[in-house]
């Protein structure tokens, strides 16, 4: 049993996706709870990012439900998610290189306010700077907030691509492989920082992952996929106890 309780949040209904005869995703099913942190792991090439973008409205599902707070948000435009406050991370970095630091945040949340055009012209503030203040103390990124993107480190620009998912204080946050490419001395770091988000804003997180230590140090529950499939969701601990994931997976 997770530790998060309560009614779904995200809630996902035999969702199924092909490419001609390729069953990327085939009838996969979870719920993620208000509050809970959830880890998606797999071996390549199992599904998780299939799942994740029919979940993010980037691709179109062939068939399966997806509820956000009860109500039916299949097959929805990720604009039309994240201003029902479903953000999320991409596995390479979408930061400005030529902007600021605190740039990069203010436009990301002038974004989700429907300011299409905001990365064309130079941001005024729009009243978030003092979030994106409120978020460059928290990744501790205060003494590059005014550098240009671009000259940062890949790690310190990981951190601002992170954070810039949260400044419209989303309800839920889609995060695809936040430690890829990451120096393993920042992969605590980034761990301490999401707990510290999800404590803060109460917010759930769904997190693909193939950093088996951050998975299970970070979240409630997990959910391993094989083949399409889901082979087992539960605890950290049952998943390290399921005889079938070590076979399949953990233990190779
Ligand atoms: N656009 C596509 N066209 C054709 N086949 C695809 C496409 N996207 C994914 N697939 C196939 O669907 C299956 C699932 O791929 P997917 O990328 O969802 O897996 P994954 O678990 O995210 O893998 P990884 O861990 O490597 O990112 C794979 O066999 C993949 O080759």
């Amino acid at each position: 049993m997770s530790p998060v309780q309560g009614p779904a949040l995200l809630k996902v209904t035999d969702l199924k996706k092909s490419y001609g005869a390729i069953r990327a995703v085939g009838g996969v099913s979870f719920d993620v709870r208000p509050g809970e942190i959830f880890g998606v792991i797999g071996p390549n090439g199992s599904g998780k990012t299939t799942m994740f973008n029919s979940v993010l409205g980037q691709i179109t599902p062939d068939a399966g439900r997806i509820e956000l707070n009860g109500r039916d948000i299949t097959n929805l435009s990720p604009l039309e998610l994240n201003r029902r406050g479903v953000g999320r991370t991409f596995q390479t970095l979408q930061v400005f290189g030529k902007m600021t630091v605190r740039d990069n945040l203010i436009v990301a949340a002038q974004e989700h306010q429907g300011t299409m055009f905001s990365r064309m012209f130079a941001p005024g503030d729009s009243g978030l700077g003092a979030k994106a203040d409120e978020l460059i103390d928290l990744f501790r990124i205060r003494h590059v907030a005014h550098k240009k993107a671009g000259e940062l480190s890949y790690g310190q620009q990981k951190l601002v691509d992170i954070a810039m998912a949260f400044m419209s204080e989303p309800d839920l946050v889609l995060l695809d492989e936040p430690c890829a490419g990451v120096n393993p001395s920042l992969v605590g770091g980034i761990s301490t920082l999401l707990k510290q988000l999800n404590q803060k804003q109460k917010g759930s997180f769904v997190v693909i992952e193939h950093n088996m230590d951050f998975v299970m140090d970070l979240c409630h529950r997990i959910m391993v996929m094989v083949e399409g499939q889901v082979m087992a969701i539960g605890t950290p601990a049952e998943i390290r106890a399921n005889k079938q994931v070590l076979d399949a997976y953990l233990g190779n």
